[in-house]
């Protein structure tokens, strides 16, 4: 049986152009979003959710073991990932952000945000090089939105707050990762699950 293109694309994931929107902040960084870059992308979602051997991680804090509030998956360089539209979201990234930067991302580090009391706490992407070079890290996130939060790491009173899911990508560039911090806070409002699925060059986490 004959069926139309539009009604088997109805819902298939797939990445549009890619074009995203700068807002420069200071002391050299910014950042780039691009609302909806992936369309269908609750099917990818979805795919993860089930797909993915996520990990509960445990680490010290102060005299104690606690629970990382969120799973995670971290792909390294050359590892198998996990769907082929992230793999074709990372050439696209790569190639986009190939003039700026010099060097492809290669890894891909994925979290699961469970519900609204799942988070990340302040801090920026500083382990390995980024804690003294420029570097650009950029997120996908899938299902629910929430937000992600950036500060001055000075002190400064500047204050960005993205809502961020289905499909939308947010990328952080220039000394973004050591003048600034970022958080994705609890919230107390009933949310979905969100997962984000973050870029980043190689020797930089
Ligand atoms: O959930 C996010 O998009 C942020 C995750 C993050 O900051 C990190 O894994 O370093
Ligand atoms: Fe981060």
């Amino acid at each position: 049986m004959h069926r139309q293109g539009l009604l088997l694309d109805a819902d298939a994931s797939a990445l549009s152009a890619l074009a995203p929107r700068r807002t420069p902040l200071t002391l050299g960084a910014w950042v780039d979003v691009q609302p909806g870059w992936v369309t269908g992308s609750d099917a990818v979602f979805d795919d993860l959710l089930a797909a993915v051997d996520w990990r509960a991680d445990r680490r010290p804090m102060y005299d104690r073991v606690v629970d990382v509030p969120r799973l995670t998956r971290h792909y390294a360089e050359g590892q198998a990932l996990p769907h082929c539209l992230i793999e074709d979201a990372r050439v696209a990234l790569s190639r986009h952000y190939a003039a700026e930067l010099g060097e492809p991302f290669v890894t891909v580090g994925m979290c699961l945000y469970r519900d609204g009391r799942d988070s990340v706490a302040w801090h920026g992407d500083r382990d390995g090089r980024s804690s003294t070079v420029d570097t650009v890290v950029a997120i996908l996130s899938l299902g629910s939105p929430r937000v992600l939060a950036l500060r001055r790491r000075d002190g400064g009173p500047t204050l960005h707050r993205f809502a961020v899911g289905h499909g939308d990508l947010l990328v952080m560039g220039g000394s973004c990762q050591r003048t600034w911090d970022h958080a994705v806070p609890k919230t107390s409002a009933a949310v979905g699950p969100r997962i984000s699925i973050q870029f980043r060059v190689r020797g930089v986490r």
